[in-house]
């Protein structure tokens, strides 16, 4: 059976959503699963509904969520985190699907993000492995 993933990705910081939201989309290629819509929101506190969104459909097995929280001179980026974090937990549990967590931050400098594109590579790969382990 091929996996099919639904994306949400931020808008904030796209310069680095961007580039891994591509690494992300290899990266599920390359484990033959298949990326079968992408939600694009402004930024990652907003994604809990675009999730919910994804969850619901019966298309789509795993959400992969892709964002970078940044710190600044207050701590809005902890707030941001600590509760998108809290949704994405809460909605894989109520939907009985898995839903992943491809966002470094908070408490991140910008140098420190552009060394952790990778995360999203990481969230594809542990929404496929829980597809295919639950
Ligand atoms: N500071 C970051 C944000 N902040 C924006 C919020 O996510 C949200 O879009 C706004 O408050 C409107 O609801 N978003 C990120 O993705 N990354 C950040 O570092
Ligand atoms: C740097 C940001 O985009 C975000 O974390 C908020 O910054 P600030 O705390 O300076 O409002």
């Amino acid at each position: 059976m091929t996996i099919s993933l639904g994306f949400v990705v931020a808008e904030f910081n796209r310069d680095l959503t961007y580039q891994m939201e591509l690494l992300g989309r290899e990266h599920a290629e390359f484990l033959g699963a298949t990326v079968k819509e992408t939600i694009l929101v402004p930024g990652v506190f907003d994604m809990p509904l675009a999730i919910k969104k994804l969850c619901q459909r019966d298309d789509i097995d795993a959400v992969v969520t892709i964002g970078s929280v940044i710190e600044g001179e207050t701590d809005h980026d902890q707030v941001v985190m600590q509760h998108a974090a809290r949704k994405i937990m809460d909605l894989s549990l109520e939907f009985n699907k898995p839903v992943t967590l491809g966002i470094p931050g908070p408490g991140m400098t910008r140098m420190a993000a552009h060394e952790r594109v990778d995360y999203a590579k990481r969230a594809v790969e542990a929404a496929v492995k829980l597809v295919r382990r639950l």
